[in-house]
Formats: structure tokens, C-alpha cells, sequence
């Protein structure tokens, strides 16, 4: 059981919302990937409709939403989206997003500490996506947040885990839940970063874009569980040289 801030989550596979061809596929996807925790950009809902197409199906899959502040430039405007999200959709927990750069996303690291240590004073449950910065990490904990959420790769790019050797080290330091978020593109890449000992992994593109998304949202929700139960058996130790299989002791010396 995966637990972040006093919420116990039994599937360690976060979902998006975004790039599906409509919201039926879209939660049918999210069902059958048995997500509980759903990403949802604040600059896509449309408050003078109230609970409109996004927000009405994911109220009945029982999801729990984790709002996004993409689409921010700067700290100031994450923690106005922030505050927008806990107003409008009453929930306080918060991915928190800020990557000015259109054409990589990457996140701004300067901009994203900040926001994370207004956001947690004010009481947010705080969930930032960052570069994959064992240093980074530490001092988003040290100012509170619940969670880190470093890149695999860039967002969209389903490249995989570019950012492995990395991803260990915060997984090694971490005192608080690693979900790698981002650019995982193959059920096999969110097998491995579970092997490697992450908490959970976040799919949205590759799910969303496959030619038979919930079929892909299966196989991402197996890929993960496996992922997890090996990284728990506890995976063989990697050797430079071969090691036999079996020792030759036996009928060498007759
Ligand atoms: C929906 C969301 O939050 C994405 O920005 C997230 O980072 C997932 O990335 P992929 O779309 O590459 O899976």
C-alpha cells in the first residue's frame, strides 16, 4: 500500500487526462488502469460551466483528483492556480507544474522551490514535478512537500527512462513518496522504474495516444504491479563478468 500524506493508494499507476479523442474514452481508460489519483489541468476546465465534460466523469470513477498548475510561468502564477484549484474543486493537494520553456517543458527548478514553500506553509498537499536533481528533491522535502514527481524524460516525448542513473540516487535519498512522472512511453519503462524502487509512476500520452487506449491502460496497470512485486522479491545483483550457473566442483575433480 502506497501512502502519501495520510491517504493509502492500493494502485501505484497515476493517470492523466489530457490528449484522449473524448471523455468516454478517456474514463474508460481511467477505469480499466484502476488509477485513484488523476491529474487534471487547471487551464483546461471551464469554471462558468461548472462540472463540465472533464470533471463530471472523473466525480463518477470515484477518482481522486490531483489538479495541475500547467501552463504556469513563475510561482506566482502556480500558486494563484493553486489556490484557484482548492477554491473551485475543493481539494488542497497540488501538482505542482511551472515550466516556462514551450518547446522542452522542462520545469523551472528556482521557481518550483518557491512556489512549493509558499504552497506548503499555506497548507497544500504538495506535489511537485521537477528534473531529475537528487539535491532538488531534498530541499522540496525539507520545505515540505508530500511527494516528488522527477521527469523520466520530457513530457509527451514517451522516450523512456532518460534519467535513470538519477532517478536512483532520489529514490535512494528520498524520505518521502518518488512518483516518476513524464515521458514514460512503454509498460516495460514503468515496469523498470518500479524495479528501481519508485512509489508509483504518472502515464498520460502513452496511454491517452495508443490506438486502443484502455487495452494500453491495462497493460500499464499490470506493468506496474509486476514492476512492484520484483522490486519487493528483491531483483538479482548485476555482474560484470558471467558466474555459473552451475558450479563445476562436481565432476571436475574425478
Ligand atoms: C498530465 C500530466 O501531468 C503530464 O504533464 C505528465 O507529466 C505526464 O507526462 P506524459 O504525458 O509524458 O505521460
Amino acid at each position: 500500500m502506497l501512502t502519501i500524506a495520510d491517504v493509502e493508494f492500493e494502485s501505484r499507476l497515476f493517470t492523466g487526462t489530457g490528449k484522449f479523442s473524448n471523455s468516454q474514452v478517456m474514463l474508460e481508460a481511467i477505469t480499466a488502469s484502476k488509477s485513484q489519483l488523476v491529474t487534471v489541468a487547471m487551464k483546461r476546465i471551464d469554471f462558468k460551466m461548472g462540472l463540465d465534460d472533464l470533471l463530471t466523469p472523473l466525480r463518477q470513477a470515484g477518482v481522486r483528483l490531483l489538479p495541475n498548475t500547467s501552463g504556469a510561468r513563475n510561482a506566482k502564477e502556480a500558486v494563484f492556480a493553486a489556490e484557484l484549484a482548492r477554491e473551485m474543486l475543493g481539494t488542497h493537494w497540488i501538482k505542482l507544474e511551472i515550466h516556462p520553456d514551450p518547446k522542452y517543458l522542462m520545469p523551472d527548478a528556482i521557481e518550483t522551490l518557491e512556489a512549493a514553500r509558499i504552497l506548503c506553509e499555506k497548507g497544500f498537499i504538495v506535489m511537485p514535478y521537477v528534473h531529475a536533481d537528487p539535491v532538488l528533491c531534498r530541499r522540496l522535502e525539507e520545505v515540505g512537500c508530500a511527494a516528488v514527481m522527477p521527469l523520466a524524460s520530457p513530457i509527451g516525448s514517451n522516450q523512456g527512462l532518460v534519467t535513470e542513473s538519477f532517478l536512483k540516487i532520489i529514490i535512494e535519498q528520498a524520505r518521502v513518496p518518488v512518483v516518476i512522472d513524464a515521458g514514460i512511453g512503454a509498460p516495460s519503462q514503468a515496469a523498470r522504474a518500479m524495479e528501481l524502487g519508485a512509489d508509483a509512476v504518472l502515464v498520460n500520452t502513452a496511454i491517452a495516444s495508443s490506438a486502443s487506449p484502455i487495452v494500453m491502460a491495462e497493460c500499464f496497470k499490470e506493468a506496474v504491479q509486476c514492476g512492484r512485486r520484483a522490486f519487493e522479491a528483491g531483483l538479482g545483483r548485476v555482474q560484470t563478468g558471467a558466474v555459473h550457473t552451475s558450479p563445476l566442483t562436481g565432476f571436475l575433480n574425478q
